[in-house]
């Protein structure tokens, strides 16, 4: 498989698009910022006239009144000046930062969208360094051409428009300086860029291997891996220490050479004016302003130039969230009709990307409205392949899953997934307290009804005897309850959203016996709501789907076996099989009576 975290590439002008396609929103802002640091630049011009204007007029005049007058225009402007540029800088800052903010939100609206399969094949820390900190490797880039960029590029025209009316002949010096610069930028902008994108995805590799660290905590301890953990990221955290000197090298030399060939013309100009103002072709009043505009014209033309450093940073990272945001969101159908109805499955293929064996083999099964179906089979056998085709978070490639006759990818995603509950194998809680984690799909949910489903849930026993009750925060992921508490919550949340589809995945398994027990009797619960409600339970431990309406049993992605659990055991099968199994591993485990 290849590595997630290293893109496609995309051309400059994709990546160009993207960015227009990012500042669209803000053009009047841009173009209001855009002239009055233009303006601002255009005010810089001013200062070496103040620097002529003495050396020519007011100090050969010696005239006092002059010198105050002189005194006063020279604060008053500076003073104009400074006002000017705080303001540019302020709004160039705020634009900055909504832009950023627009480009975050929009990446992570579309992450929001994207299929389950998208998620997983990208580490979940990966995938939020592309929402987190790209966006912030953009800022630098728009920081930079928002707040100076433009006035740069007016000052080089105006400095550039004064110099050759002040004398051509010396101005040509830049013919040779500016291209000379230009050739050297260029040079460097692929290693930059190519740099920029290596940075960027080491970025990324250290944010996903330390969340993966930290998300695993409990693994990581209990297996005294914090050693290998301490060296993956001691690995990673060197790649992106060696990255980043390798390219402030070549920002070292592009920057060195710039400034050298900078250096170089203001000695040409020394010499060749110098021999001017010899041959009384310039005085040197003129030659000194001279010098101040060239270097006034160098500054902005090294900026520009150097600019070039933070655009490759933020143009790699526009590329990291170019790819993210052309991602295909899923799709789902029209219907928004729901209908209740049998779940069936018709000759479904289907296999995970990048894996040679099919999980599903041409499964058909129904399960009726109303009823309740239970998934059996060994580790591996396509039990939880079915629910996530279920619920869409996969389509098959062969075959279809229908409701009532429809096809799921006729029906609305938002409109179907809101009759489905799911109670997944970890029941994932939210930080925040034990409440809102059971009104998670229903947040308008009154306290009353929350307690309601706690209690068919077989969980409010629990959660009232937890020092705030339903308010207690639950931890992130909910580690501060137990799993079979945890359970319970989720068993709740299911309850609450008042679905027509139950997806139930190994709710009972990894519990000890009273757990167990206890889930049961919430699953009971669930069942007895009586609504109608259509469940599918992946169930190992065979006692709790004794009484389903229907057990389905599934080996090597095929149905192999289905009926009522006195049925299939009359019948001798694979069921009778498990059930034998698993009945004498409980006699084994079963301490003995004294
Ligand atoms: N996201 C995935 N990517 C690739 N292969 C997968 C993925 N999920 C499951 N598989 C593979 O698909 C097959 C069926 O897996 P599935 O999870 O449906 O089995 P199961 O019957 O639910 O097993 P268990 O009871 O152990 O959870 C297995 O071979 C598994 O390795």
């Amino acid at each position: 498989m290849s590595d997630p975290n290293t893109e496609p590439r995309q051309s400059t002008l994709a990546i160009l698009k993207r960015l227009w396609g990012v500042l669209a929103p803000y053009k009047t802002r841009v173009l209001s910022l855009v002239a009055l640091i233009s303006f601002t630049a255009a005010l810089e011009a001013v200062g070496p006239q103040f620097v002529r204007y003495a050396f020519d007029t007011v100090i050969p005049e010696g005239n006092a009144e002059l010198f105050l007058w002189f005194a006063a225009a020279f604060a008053g402007f500076y003073l104009f000046r400074a006002v000017i540029e705080y303001a540019g800088m302020y709004w160039s800052f705020a634009l900055t930062q909504h832009v950023v903010s627009d480009v975050r939100m929009d990446a992570y609206n579309h992450l929001m969208t994207l299929p389950v399969s998208r998620f997983s094949n990208e580490q979940s820390g990966s995938l939020s360094s592309r929402v987190v900190s790209d966006p912030n490797a953009l800022e630098g880039m728009i920081q930079a051409a928002a707040s100076r960029l433009s006035g740069q590029l007016v000052a080089i025209l105006v400095v550039a428009a004064i110099l050759i009316v002040m004398n051509w002949q010396l101005a040509m010096v830049n013919l040779v300086v500016l291209p000379l610069m230009a050739v050297i930028t260029y040079h460097y902008q692929e290693p930059l860029r190519e740099a920029s994108r290596d940075i960027r995805e080491t970025v990324a590799r250290l944010t996903a291997t330390s969340t993966e660290a930290i998300s695993n905590i409990r693994v990581v301890k209990a297996f005294v891996g914090e050693d290998q953990e301490r060296q993956r990221f001691g690995r990673q955290n060197q790649a992106y220490v060696d990255l980043n000197l390798d390219r402030r090298k070549d920002v070292g030399k592009m920057e060195g050479f710039v400034n050298i060939t900078a250096n170089y013309g203001l000695g040409a100009l020394l010499v060749i004016g110098g021999w001017m103002v010899v041959g009384d072709t310039l005085t040197l009043g003129e030659l000194t302003a001279f010098i101040m505009y060239q270097r006034q014209l160098q500054g902005p033309v090294k900026s520009v130039m150097f600019f070039n450093d933070k655009l490759q940073s933020g143009m790699a990272a526009l590329e990291r969230l170019s790819n993210l945001m052309d991602a295909e969101p899923e799709s789902g159908g029209s219907r928004t009709d729901v209908p209740s109805g049998t779940i069936a499955l018709n000759n479904v293929r289907f296999t995970y990307p990048d894996v040679k064996e099919p999980a599903l083999r041409g499964v058909s099964m129904q399960i009726p409205h109303g009823e309740t179906a239970a998934l059996v089979g060994s580790s591996g056998a396509g039990k939880s392949t079915v629910a996530n085709l279920i619920g869409r978070f996969w389509d098959p490639q062969d075959g279809a899953v229908t409701l009532d006759g429809h096809d799921l990818r006729t029906f609305d995603l938002k409109a179907l997934r809101r009759k489905i509950a799911l109670v997944p194998q970890d029941p994932t809680l939210f930080s925040g307290t034990v409440a809102s984690n059971i009104c998670y799909a229903e947040p308008d949910a009154t306290d009353a009804d929350v307690q309601r489903a706690a209690r068919m849930a077989n969980a409010h026993a629990f959660i009232q005897a937890l020092p705030n009750g339903y308010d207690t925060q639950v931890g992130e992921r909910g580690v501060r309850l137990s799993g079979g508490q945890k359970q319970r919550v989720a068993i709740a949340r299911a309850i609450l959203k008042e679905a027509q589809v139950l997806l139930l995945d190994e709710a009972t398994s990894d519990l000890d016996s009273e757990s167990e027990a206890v889930i049961q009797d919430a699953l009971d619960g669930l069942f007895a709501r009586g609504d109608g409600l259509t469940s599918v339970v992946i169930a190992h431990r065979l006692s709790t789907i004794e009484a389903a309406d229907t057990i389905l049993v599934m080996e090597d992605g095929q149905l192999v076996e289905s009926g009522t659990h006195d049925r299939l055991l009359t019948e001798g099968g694979r069921y009778a099989e498990l059930w034998t199994l698993q009945h004498r591993r409980n006699e084994a485990t079963r301490p003995e009576q004294a």
